[in-house]
């Protein structure tokens, strides 16, 4: 089992610092599509079964491990297993909202998210979303997937630009993801999160692995880290759907699958330093 070279100079610096001082690193991670395989059904997401035994593993033995997501914390700890990890911290709603020792902070929603969920289902309707056209309520945002339609992408084109004009004026933004159009709060993303997180931890290294289009942000905050000192390596969990990330990554792997194994080598690795 050995570890993967990342195709970039900063990420192959980072990747030895991160096994050289592993107690000042700080491993990121997004939920869907990076721990948790993609599956038709948002409500049947769960954490890939290799993913928990090897955070816990990894928990032990660096400075922190934090999950970015744009799910609910609560909601991406229980159908992730993450209580499982000792000291994980779970940043939900692209950072709005934290888990961490069995404690959920959240703030209240603005009152745009109450606006547009009473008009969603009437746009969808009067726009003709196509059957299988699901609205995903998280209490501080609304998502509307397609993945369960006949042709996801031709509904989302559909949807787009009246999702954007509903969201806009409600004070929220749109967010695009896999087959997902979601409409959120502002003022907060993924990269925030992670450079806040990084900075009140002090790490010296960072590992940012997502798949989506929301995990740039966090890889932009990769880049910002590394001017201010901190090394960084931004993995991609590379699927057929999003090129984006994959593009910008030091380092593409084959999906949550690929995760796994990353996580295991890494474990591996670090146990093999002492
Ligand atoms: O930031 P993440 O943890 O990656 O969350 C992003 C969105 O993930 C979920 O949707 C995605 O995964 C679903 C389950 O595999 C899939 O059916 C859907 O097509 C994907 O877009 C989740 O439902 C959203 O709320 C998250 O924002």
């Amino acid at each position: 089992m050995t570890l993967p070279h990342p195709r970039t100079d900063a990420g192959a610096t980072a990747l030895r610092r991160l096994l050289s001082a592993p107690f000042e690193a700080v491993l990121a991670f997004d939920f869907d599509g990076t721990l948790a395989p993609i599956v038709p059904d948002p409500r049947d997401a769960r954490a890939h079964p290799r993913v928990v035994p090897e955070l816990v593993a990894l928990a032990r033995r660096v400075g922190a491990v934090v999950i970015v997501t744009g799910r609910p914390a609560d909601v991406a700890v229980s159908y992730g297993g993450l209580d499982g990890v000792d000291g994980i911290v779970v940043l939900g709603h692209y950072g709005l909202d934290r888990w961490e020792n069995g404690r959920h902070t959240t703030p209240e929603p603005p009152a745009g998210v109450r606006d547009v969920r009473e008009e969603l289902p009437h746009l969808l309707e009067r726009f003709g979303a196509p059957e299988g056209t699901w609205i995903e309520d998280k209490g501080h945002a609304l998502a509307v997937h397609t993945r369960r339609t006949a042709d996801p992408d031709s509904a989302l084109e559909l949807l787009r630009s009246p999702l954007a004009a509903l969201a806009e004026s409600h004070g929220l933004v749109v967010e695009p993801g896999r087959m997902v159009v979601e409409l959120r709060p502002p003022g907060m993303d993924k990269g925030t999160a992670l450079g806040r997180f990084v900075a009140e931890r002090g790490g010296s290294t960072v590992l940012y692995a997502g798949d989506d289009l929301g995990d740039l942000a966090a890889f932009d905050a990769v880049g910002d880290l590394r001017g201010r000192g901190v090394a960084g390596l931004t993995v991609c969990s590379g699927s057929t759907e999003v090129a984006a990330l994959a593009e910008r990554a030091d380092l593409v792997v084959d999906g949550p699958d690929g995760v796994a194994d990353l996580l295991a080598e890494l474990r591996a690795a670090l146990a093999s330093e002492g």
